[in-house]
C-alpha cells in the first residue's frame, strides 16, 4: 500500500538530467524527509502530494521512494510567499516575493493568472516584469499539461520537454496535424517515433505529411547503409514497404518533394540517382573543391630530387621509385593521393615528404578520422596529428544536437598551413570529407593517404575509391612490400587475400595460425582460451590487448553473443564488483567496452594520481576502447577510463553509446590496430563473407593473427569479391567538371 504525504520541495539535492532522477529534501510539518524517484519537473519551493513507500537506503538511511506525485497550489500566504521566493520564478527573491504577497494575500494566484498587470502595483515590478512572472508561471502549468498530453502518445518525459520547448503552444496543433515535423525538426525524435503517434492521433496511410516524411526517412536509413542516394526505383520500393502505399502516391511526394528543394533527382543519369539535398551539395562541393585544389605549383623538379637525395642521406634511408616520384608529386601539385597495402611504405613517404618540407620552412599539419589513426600517426611520424574534427576545431553544439555540429575552421576560417596530411583516408565519408575541404584554401598541399582496399567509410560515400576511380588527380600506388615487411606473414597474407590468392594455414608461420574447429561452442572455448592462457604471454600484451573480431553482430559467433560469453570467462561477477543491467545488457566494473557513437560533447578529464584533474576536455568518439572502472548506483553513473587514462563519467541513460568490446565487428574495427587478432570464422551471409572483409581483419592485427573456425569459409571469402555496393557519384561529379 503506498502511502501519501504532503509537503514542501526545501532542496534539489541531485537531479540526473538525462533520466530524471532526482534527489529532494521535503519539509512535512517541520520534519525534513528525504525523497527520491524519477521526476524531471519538481523545482525547489513547490508544495506536492507524493504518494510512495519509505524505504531504507544502507548509505543514506531513511528515504521515501516517490512513485507518483501530484503537484498542490500552495494553500495559504505563508506557502504562497515561499513558493515564489523559492526561485521558481526567475527574478522574484524573497523581499520581492514578500511584497507581492503582502499586497494580494491569498488571491496571489489569481490575480497572476487573471490580471497579471496588476503586479505592476508592487515596488519594483514594472509591466514588462509582470507579463514575464505570468509567462514563468504559465509556462510551468503549460509544460505540465503538455507532459501529460504527449504521456498518452508514449512520450519520455525527457523528449516531452524538449518537444514542448521547441514549439510552445503550437505543439498540440503540430501534434494533430503533422506529427511528422517533430522528426525533421526534434533530435531524439525518428521516423518511427512520429509515425506511432500520427497512428495513435490517426493520420491514414495515405497523409501526404506521411509519405513525404516517409521518403526523407529511407534516404536517411540509406545514409546509414552507406548510400550517398538511392535509384529512384529502389527507393519507391523501400517507400512502398515501408508505408504501405501505392506508387503514384510516393511519385506524387518525391515530386513535390524535389519543389520543397528537400530532394534533387539526377534526371538525366542511368538509374534516376535520388539524393537528399544536403547530401547532394556536399558530393557537387567536395568534386569542386577538389578540382580547385588540383593545381600545378611551381617548383623545379631538379631542385626537389638534390634536396631528396640529402633528406635520403641524412637519414640513411633509400627511396624506391614510387615513393621518390611519390614526395616529387607532393611538392609539385596542390593535390596528391597516396594508396597502399600494408607494408608498402606509405609511413615511410609520408615521413620523408615531411622532412622535405619542413627543410622548406613549410608549415605541416597532420590529421586522421579516429583518434586511434591520429594516435598512430604520431607515434610512426614522430609529429604530432590530430583527429580531423579537432583539426578542424569543432564548435558550438547546440544542446542535445550530437549531430548538428560545426567547424570553427572551414571557408571563411581556412587552415594556415603549407601542408596537410591526412592517413587513413579509406574512413572519411562524404560529410567530414566537405567540412576538410572546406577549411582548404587553394594553394595548400593536400596529401591523402590511405589504403583503397580496406572496407569503406562507415558513413555515407565511397570517398577515396571514387577519388581515384575519377582519373582525374594524380594517384600514386605503393605497391612494393619491403623486405622486413615480406618477413610478416601478416602482411604477405594480406596482400594475397587482396589478390585473391589462396594462403596457406599449415602453421609454419609464426605470426598467422588457423585453429581448425567447426563447432560453435567449441571455437568460443578456443578463444577464451588463447585470450586467457596462450596469447598474452605469446605477444606481449595483456588480455585485454587481445582482440576478437567477428563479421556480424547477430548469431552464434555475432558480436553480441560472444560479448556474453567472452564477458563471462574474462570478466565474471565478483563479490563487490558493481554491476548495471541496461536494455538486457550487464555492464559490470572491470568490463572491456567501447564507444559506439561520435560525442562531441561527452567530457574526459585526466586525473593525477592524487585524484586532481590536470588535463580535461570533450569528445569521445565512435570506435573508443576502454573499461568500466567504477559503477555508482545511487548516483546512477558508470566511469570508464579510455585510452590515455582519459576518465569518462556516463550517466546509466546513456550506455546505449556504450557496448561491451570483448568482440567488436570486422566493420567498426577499422583504423585500429590491435598486437593480436582473433578471427572466428564459420558461417554466415555470403554477400558478407568477402575478400574485403577478410582483409580489414588481418591488417588490424600487429603481431599474430589466429583464425579459428573453417577453411572452406576462408577460402570462400577469398575467392569472393563480390562487395556490398554503394550508391555513390563522386566519381562521376569529378569527371563532369573535367
Ligand atoms: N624505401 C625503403 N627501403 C627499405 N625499407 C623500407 C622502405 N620503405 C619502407 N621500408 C620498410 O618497410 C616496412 C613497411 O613500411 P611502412 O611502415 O612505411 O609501410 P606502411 O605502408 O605505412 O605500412 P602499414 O600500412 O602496415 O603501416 C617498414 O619496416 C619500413 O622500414
Amino acid at each position: 500500500m503506498a502511502e501519501v504525504i504532503e509537503g514542501y520541495v526545501d532542496k534539489i539535492v541531485f537531479r540526473n538530467d538525462d533520466n530524471g532522477y532526482t534527489v529532494l529534501s521535503l519539509i512535512k510539518d517541520e520534519d525534513e524527509i528525504t525523497c527520491v524517484g524519477s521526476f524531471t519537473l519538481i523545482s525547489e519551493g513547490e508544495f506536492i502530494q507524493a504518494s510512495g513507500n519509505y524505504t531504507e537506503h544502507p548509505v543514506y538511511g531513511e528515504q521515501f521512494l516517490m512513485e507518483s506525485y501530484e503537484l498542490k497550489e500552495p494553500e495559504d500566504v505563508y506557502s504562497i510567499e515561499r513558493y515564489l521566493s523559492s526561485g521558481a520564478i526567475k527574478g522574484v527573491g524573497a523581499a520581492l516575493a514578500a511584497r507581492i504577497v503582502k499586497k494580494f494575500g491569498e488571491g496571489t494566484f489569481r490575480i497572476i493568472v487573471e490580471d497579471p498587470g496588476r503586479l505592476a502595483e508592487v515596488k519594483g515590478i514594472s509591466g514588462r516584469m509582470a507579463m514575464e512572472i505570468y509567462r514563468q508561471f504559465e509556462e510551468k502549468r503549460d509544460m505540465r499539461s503538455a507532459m501529460m498530453f504527449l504521456q498518452k502518445y508514449n512520450v519520455s518525459g525527457n523528449l516531452a520537454v524538449k518537444i514542448f520547448q521547441e514549439y510552445g503552444q503550437r505543439m498540440y496543433d503540430i501534434i494533430k496535424e503533422n506529427p511528422y515535423r517533430l522528426a525533421e525538426d526534434i533530435v531524439g525524435v525518428g521516423f518511427k517515433t512520429a509515425d506511432e503517434i500520427a497512428q495513435k492521433v490517426g493520420i491514414g496511410n495515405d497523409s501526404d505529411y506521411r509519405v513525404k516524411a516517409g521518403i526523407l526517412y529511407v534516404l536517411l536509413q540509406a545514409g546509414s547503409d552507406g548510400h550517398v542516394y538511392l535509384p529512384e526505383q529502389e527507393l519507391i520500393q523501400k517507400c512502398k514497404s515501408l508505408l504501405l502505399t501505392d506508387t503514384e502516391n510516393i511519385n506524387r511526394q518525391i515530386t513535390s518533394l524535389t519543389i520543397e528543394k528537400k530532394i534533387i533527382i539526377r534526371e538525366g543519369d542511368n538509374n534516376k540517382p535520388v539524393y537528399s539535398s544536403v547530401f547532394y551539395y556536399m558530393e557537387l562541393n567536395v568534386a569542386r573543391m577538389l578540382c580547385d585544389l588540383n593545381i600545378r605549383l611551381d617548383m623545379d623538379g631538379e631542385y626537389i630530387r638534390n634536396r631528396l637525395s640529402f633528406i635520403e642521406k641524412q637519414f640513411l634511408i633509400e627511396l624506391d621509385d614510387h615513393q621518390r616520384t611519390a614526395v616529387m608529386e607532393a611538392a609539385g601539385n596542390g593535390l596528391l593521393i597516396i594508396t597502399g597495402g600494408p607494408g608498402t611504405g606509405k609511413t615511410t613517404t609520408i615521413n620523408a615528404i615531411i622532412k622535405f618540407f619542413e627543410s622548406e620552412g613549410m608549415d605541416i599539419l597532420l590529421a586522421a578520422p579516429t583518434g586511434r589513426a591520429a594516435k598512430r600517426m604520431t607515434e610512426t611520424t614522430g609529429y604530432e596529428a590530430k583527429t580531423i574534427h579537432r583539426l578542424l576545431e569543432l564548435s558550438r553544439l547546440a544542446q542535445d544536437q550530437e549531430n548538428k555540429f560545426s567547424f570553427e575552421r572551414n571557408e571563411n576560417n581556412p587552415l594556415e598551413t603549407d601542408v596537410l596530411i591526412i592517413d587513413e583516408m579509406s574512413m572519411v565519408d562524404i560529410s567530414l570529407m566537405n567540412a576538410l575541404l572546406k577549411a582548404v584554401s587553394v594553394g595548400t598541399r593536400l596529401i591523402l593517404v590511405g589504403d583503397v582496399n580496406q572496407l569503406p567509410s562507415v558513413g555515407p560515400g565511397n570517398v577515396l575509391k571514387d577519388i581515384i576511380n575519377s582519373h582525374n588527380f594524380n594517384v600514386v600506388k605503393l605497391t612494393k612490400i619491403f623486405r622486413q615487411a615480406a618477413d610478416s606473414d601478416i602482411i604477405v597474407n594480406a596482400h594475397k587475400i587482396n589478390a585473391g590468392e589462396q594462403i596457406s594455414l599449415d602453421n609454419k608461420s609464426k605470426d598467422f595460425f588457423f585453429l581448425k574447429r567447426e563447432d560453435y561452442n567449441v571455437i568460443t572455448a578456443v578463444m577464451i582460451n588463447l585470450i586467457k592462457n596462450k596469447l598474452p604471454s605469446y605477444v606481449n600484451a595483456t588480455p585485454y590487448d587481445i582482440q576478437v573480431l567477428t563479421p556480424m553482430r547477430k548469431g552464434e559467433l555475432g558480436v553480441e553473443r560472444l560479448n556474453q560469453v567472452l564477458q563471462q570467462a574474462l570478466n565474471p561477477p565478483y563479490q563487490d564488483k558493481k554491476e548495471k543491467e541496461y536494455h538486457q545488457t550487464i555492464y559490470r566494473e572491470g568490463d572491456k567496452v567501447m564507444q559506439v557513437k561520435n560525442n562531441y560533447q561527452l567530457t574526459w578529464e585526466i586525473k593525477s594520481k592524487y585524484g586532481i584533474t590536470t588535463q580535461s576536455g570533450t569528445g569521445v568518439f565512435n570506435g573508443d576502447a576502454g573499461i568500466v572502472k567504477e559503477i555508482n548506483l545511487f548516483s546512477e553513473h558508470l566511469v570508464v577510463e579510455f585510452d590515455d587514462n582519459r576518465l569518462v563519467n556516463y550517466s546509466f541513460s546513456q550506455l546505449d553509446e556504450l557496448e561491451l568490446a570483448y568482440a567488436v565487428t570486422i566493420h567498426k574495427s577499422q583504423g585500429s590496430e590491435y598486437p593480436a587478432v582473433i578471427l572466428p570464422i564459420l558461417d554466415g551471409p555470403r554477400l558478407l563473407f568477402n575478400r574485403n572483409l577478410l582483409y580489414t581483419a588481418v591488417t588490424r592485427a600487429k603481431c599474430c593473427v589466429t583464425i579459428v573456425g573453417s577453411d572452406s569459409m576462408i577460402k570462400f571469402m577469398i575467392d569472393n569479391k563480390s562487395e556490398q555496393s554503394r550508391y555513390s557519384g563522386l566519381c562521376e561529379r569529378i569527371r563532369e567538371l573535367r
